[in-house]
């Protein structure tokens, strides 16, 4: 049975909510045996030809339901072999053992052979360092025999927590896991690795899958419908009037797409601010989209005196400009919002913080790149997750930030994080992150509070690039918002 859960739960948090559950009504065998059974029928439903089931069972209870697992599949006829090491004694998986015992071979002894699917069952949540040499080794003889992995919880090798390998890490075809998602299975590479995912009921109630923890998929429950609506008491400037900043002539095209994109996601009026030598090439090609010329600080203070003007994208081709600092103060001192991007998040390499002491709305959004430039010792530090990283930034600079990729995560400076999964790889193209800035523009254009602004932002510009061509280009990706 599959689940609607879209809280993440890092193995430490799914613990606690074992624990509760065990010290409530349920029993951790009555968990085991759910949980192995689940496995079982997954396999039993996804590989029907399946010659040999090699179970891997590790010490601890992701071994557990490996015996669980084997008992189901062994009543089922699927001929079974266990691979690994025997449980302590007087635990839940010593339970699991007792309940179907047999033999249980040494790792080094088995050989892929057709027909085989290894039932991944060493370890799951508690993996706490890199696996053992002679487990490495079989890692490499699965791969190398093409064998199909079924994991139990985890991929044995990644971390639960991080998404990332510990050292050699199974590759599964599939993983079902339990209760609800973990962190671990979303971040990238993790869930590459993950293979398909199958998150299965084990009958821990929903009031118990609750945490401090307010990490969720990036979904409508975050940010509420995609666009606000828009009813007949609607006008333009209701909808908000979004400004993006143009770099000089030769990098302007940056801005064009961040304002068009701004445009189609919904502002309900774009200007592109030029400098003066800029406004001639950015007259040749908009249309919709306004323009005004801004050539220095005096000429944006004023304008910003019409106090309609909502929200700014500074840093696509903007160029590596010492106005950058002032437009951004100036812009947060008028309490407008700002969403800071490319040669925007570079000019404050180094004094990124500066920016926490201002109060109004800002979202940052950094690629890898840009993420290291601006915040060097937390992606340095191993110990921290994706999500992790990206709070510690939100928090540092006051600021949502959108630390993108395959897996982004948006992160608020008061904990809550969402992580992104749905967007497909060919956004991998030049300009999609301009087209981002601009969709995130508009959302805070129209009166979403940041966090809420972003996370609907990603979420469309995922959805936009899922409904363009194979082949698009970043203009294809806004005719498709
Ligand atoms: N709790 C529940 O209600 C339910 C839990 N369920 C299942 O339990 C799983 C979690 O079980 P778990 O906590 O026993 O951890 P598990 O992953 O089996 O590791 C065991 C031990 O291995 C060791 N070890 C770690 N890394 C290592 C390494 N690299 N190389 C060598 N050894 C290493 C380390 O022990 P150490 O050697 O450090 O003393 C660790 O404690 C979970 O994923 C799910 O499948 C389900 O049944 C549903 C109900
Ligand atoms: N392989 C991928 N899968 C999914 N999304 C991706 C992938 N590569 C890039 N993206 C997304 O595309 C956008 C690229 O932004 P960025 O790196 O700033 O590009 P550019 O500078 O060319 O505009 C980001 O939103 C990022 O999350
Ligand atoms: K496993």
């Amino acid at each position: 049975m599959a689940i609607e859960n879209t809280r993440l739960f890092t193995p430490a948090a799914m613990g606690a909510v074992d624990r509760a559950a065990i010290d409530g009504s349920l029993s951790g065998p009555g968990l085991m045996e759910r949980a192995g059974a689940a496995v079982a029928a997954s396999a039993l439903e996804h590989w029907p030809g399946l010659k040999r089931a090699i179970i891997l069972c590790g010490p601890g209870n992701n071994g557990g339901d490996g015996h669980v697992i084997a008992r189901h599949l062994a009543r089922a006829g699927v001929p079974v072999e266990r691979f690994g090491m025997k449980p302590r004694e007087g635990t839940d998986a010593a339970w699991a053992f007792e309940s179907f015992p047999g033999v249980i071979a040494a790792l080094a002894d088995y050989r892929p052979e057709a027909g085989d699917l290894i039932i991944d069952a060493l370890f799951g949540a508690g993996l706490d360092r890199a696996v053992p040499d002679e487990i490495a080794k079989l890692i490499e003889r699965a791969a190398n025999a093409g064998t199909p992995v079924l994991a139990v919880d985890l991929p044995s090798g990644l971390s639960g927590y991080s998404g990332r390998p510990t050292g050699p890490c199974f590759r599964a075809d599939r993983t079902v896991t339990f209760a609800a998602l973990k962190t671990g299975h979303v971040l990238l590479p993790g869930r590459d690795l993950c293979g398909e995912l199958e998150v299965v009921d084990i009958g821990i109630p929903s009031r118990l899958l609750a945490n401090d923890d307010p990490v969720v998929l990036n979904d409508p429950s975050v940010y509420g419908t995609t666009s606000p609506a828009i009813d007949a008491s609607s006008h333009k400037y209701a909808r908000g009037h979004l400004v993006v900043f143009s770099g000089p002539l030769i990098s302007s095209g940056a801005s064009r797409m961040s304002a068009q994109a701004g445009l189609r996601a919904g502002a309900g009026l774009v200007t592109v601010a030029s400098p003066p030598g800029a406004v001639m090439a950015q007259s040749a090609h908009l249309t919709a989209v306004m323009q005004r010329s801004v050539g220095d600080a005096d000429a944006l203070s004023d304008w910003l005196k019409d106090d309609r003007l909502a929200a700014f994208v500074l840093g696509p081709g903007f160029g590596h400009n010492e106005l950058v600092k002032d437009y951004a103060r100036i812009v947060l001192e008028a309490g407008r919002a700002l969403v800071l991007d490319a040669d925007g998040l570079t000019a404050f390499a180094d004094t990124i913080a500066d920016l926490s002491s201002f109060d109004a709305p800002k979202v940052l959004t950094p690629h890898e790149g840009e993420f290291r430039r601006l915040f060097p010792d937390l992606l340095d530090d191993d110990a921290l997750s994706k999500i992790d990283r990206a709070r510690r930034a939100a928090s540092r600079v006051n600021a949502i930030v959108v630390y993108k990729g395959a897996d982004t995560v948006i992160a608020a400076p008061d904990g809550r994080a969402a992580i992104n999964c749905d967007a497909p790889s060919k956004l991998a193209t030049a300009g999609s992150g301009d087209v981002l800035a601009g969709i995130v523009g508009a959302s805070l254009a129209n009166g979403r509070p940041p966090f809420e602004a972003a996370c609907a932002a990603v979420a469309l510009h995922a959805e936009a690039a899922r409904r363009a061509p194979d082949h698009m280009t970043a203009e294809d990706l806004i005719a498709a918002i």
